[in-house]
């Protein structure tokens, strides 16, 4: 069966002054299928955001994706004519940000927006958009949804502002969420309610995600599968248990290292030497080597991608063992 998404050789650049350009997106590619959650790791400045504002079509001018294919249920992206973009936004492709007030107007009550948004993409009556308004909010669990239709966003509370993001990305059953650190805002109670909330009814649509984090106890806990990005590359890519239980690329295995768990108490966590690396000028071949205890004169050139489409790494001398 054809992915719903197949993204192909990815390349999203900012001029830099100079007539120089910086790569967040870096030769990108991976396929997603329908219903899968892939979780999208990395530090921060490793190009995750960037990957998902291409998907989305909302890279900031004079930023552009200079080349590649977005292929999204079997239509380029790259392709598309801004107006077919825009259709698609909202109503099949939809994204939760970290900053709920990026999808919401300070100045509009919860249900103008609401109600705005259906109307947007459907042709139905006053009547039945406030109805569908309120219940998409009880779905996401605001409690008198039919009150809370009349507040403005500085009414709520952060993670309820986030709910009603959710509530919107929701509205109209998009084939694929890209969420963008929803909940790394949040406390941690909040942030599970919010996680398990959005995991149940993704699964019970059958809604495809890309969940963006740098946490990756997060990923590890929604995601079928890990993308684990670096310097605008994506170096590894795999089953979830598989990524954590036997990680090939040495940043991957870096980063897990350096997540706690109840086996690290009392002990120091390992970190991973070094800075990440400035994508505008960036090392030549493995954009890890100048951080990897196992780096040689291989790694000088850019390492391809060993392994299929749905598992692979891009590392000359990748781990064999289990972590
Ligand atoms: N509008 C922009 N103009 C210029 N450079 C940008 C712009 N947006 C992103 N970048 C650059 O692209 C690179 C990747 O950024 P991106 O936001 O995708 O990283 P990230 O992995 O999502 O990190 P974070 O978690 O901090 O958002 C960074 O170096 C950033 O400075």
């Amino acid at each position: 069966m054809t992915p719903l998404l197949d993204v192909r050789k990815l390349v999203t650049e900012f001029p830099v002054g100079h007539g120089r350009t910086l790569r967040a997106v870096d030769e990108v590619s991976f396929q997603l299928g329908r219903g899968e959650v892939l979780g999208l790791v990395g530090e921060s400045g490793s190009g995750k955001s960037v990957t998902g504002f291409s998907i989305m079509g909302l890279v900031d001018g004079p930023g552009r994706v200079s080349s590649g294919q977005i292929m999204f249920d079997g239509m380029d992206l790259t392709q598309a004519n801004p107006e077919a973009r825009r259709s698609l936004r909202g109503r099949r492709i939809a994204m939760v940000f970290q900053d709920p007030m990026m999808t919401l107007n300070p100045v509009l009550r919860i249900g103008t927006q609401l109600t705005e948004t259906l109307h947007a993409h459907l042709q139905i009556g006053h009547n039945e958009a406030h109805a569908r308004a309120r219940d998409a909010l009880a779905l996401v669990g605001i409690p008198s949804p039919e009150e809370r239709l009349d507040a403005y966003p500085h009414q709520f509370s952060g993670g309820m502002r986030q709910r009603v993001a959710i509530a919107i990305a929701l509205l109209h059953q998009p084939d694929l969420i890209i969420a963008d650190e929803p909940t790394t805002a949040l406390d941690v109670t909040i942030q599970a309610q919010i996680i398990a909330e959005f995991q149940r009814l993704t699964e019970e649509r059958g809604t495809s995600v890309i969940w963006i984090t740098h946490d990756l106890a997060i990923a590890s806990g929604l995601a079928d599968r890990i993308a684990v990005m670096y310097g605008g590359r994506i170096v590894e890519m795999g089953q979830t248990d598989d990524v954590l239980s036997a990680p090939r690329h040495p940043y991957t295995r870096g980063l897990i290292r350096s997540v706690p768990s109840q086996n690290s108490r009392g002990t120091r966590l390992a970190q991973i030497p070094g800075v990440t690396p400035n994508l505008a000028n960036m090392p030549k071949g493995c954009a890890f080597r100048t951080r990897c205890a196992r780096a040689d004169a291989a790694c000088e050139s850019r390492p391809g991608r060993f392994g299929g489409p749905q598992a692979f790494h891009r590392c000359f001398h990748p781990h064999e063992e289990t972590a």
